[in-house]
């Protein structure tokens, strides 16, 4: 009989990503065959793929991969998403730490709220009238009027590959203030190279830029996928102990014919 591998489908906000315990090292990180995983006519389907392996200074690594097969920076949907997938798997009771690319991450969990804190933000930098700023990943944040009707694809592939940033590519969020309290945010993902329902660190940089103009310490942002929390405090010019909450559910399971 063929070897098979189990794989977990979750969900945060409506980034989708196919997750695997990789604790015994045996998943083949091949590029195609993770791509392949990613397809949503010829294989599974996800924004990305997550592997869970074990860490010798947390209770566990995140390795993560956009659907292109490629492995790339911090995922705040994906590190939610892990979380959850941890305390499936019984690695933790309510709170955790955990090694992800860029650096360690603090986590919570809470009837299926995950609560994760993200990278400190040294700095928020402009391009025009727009921003630019690192949450783990490299984001863009451009505010518009009626994103509902927006062109987040055409935009967003226009920007991530301007001059500019083209060559390490970027990861492109479109902004509109609801309220004081709101934003709602829809974001064109670099390695997917397409509009996402959700994106988690985007979503964070966005909240950022507008709690320094607004001098807030949280913000509510709805995504297409569902609502998100992001709490934040000022320090210098960028910011610390910064928190993205949200949920982050397993939708399905099943097993990969090798
Ligand atoms: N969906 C993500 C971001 C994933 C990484 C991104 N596509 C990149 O390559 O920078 C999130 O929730 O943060």
């Amino acid at each position: 009989m063929n070897k098979q591998i189990k794989f977990y489908k979750y969900q945060g906000t409506g980034n989708d990503f196919v997750m695997i315990d990789n604790r015994d090292l045996e998943f083949p990180k091949s590029t195609d065959f993770i791509e392949k995983l990613c397809d949503r006519r010829f294989g599974i389907g996800g924004d990305g793929l997550i592997l869970l392996e074990n860490d010798e200074k947390s209770d566990f690594k995140m390795v993560y991969y956009n659907s292109d097969g490629n492995e790339s920076t911090m995922c705040g949907n994906g590190g939610r998403c892990i979380v959850a997938f941890a305390h499936f798997l019984d690695i933790f009771e309510d709170k955790t730490t955990f090694d992800a690319i860029d650096g360690l991450h603090k986590a919570e969990i809470k009837n299926g709220i995950v609560k994760l804190k993200m990278i400190d933000v040294k700095n928020i930098s402009t391009d025009g009238n727009d921003f630019v700023l690192n949450t783990g990943s490299p984001h863009y944040v451009k505010y518009v009027k009626m994103l509902n009707n927006y062109n987040v694809f055409k935009n967003g592939n226009e920007i991530r590959n301007s001059e500019t940033y083209k060559k390490e590519g970027i990861n492109v969020n479109f902004v509109e203030t609801v309220s004081d309290n709101e934003l709602f945010v829809r974001t064109y993902e670099r390695g997917v190279e397409d509009e996402t329902y959700s994106c988690g660190t985007g979503v964070t940089a966005a909240a950022l830029t507008f709690m320094d103009k607004n001098n807030q310490t949280s913000v509510a942002v709805k995504v297409l996928g569902g609502q998100l929390k992001v709490y934040a405090e000022k320090n210098g010019e960028g910011f610390t102990d910064i928190w993205l909450e949200g949920p982050a559910n397993q939708v399905f399971k099943g097993d990969i014919a090798l």
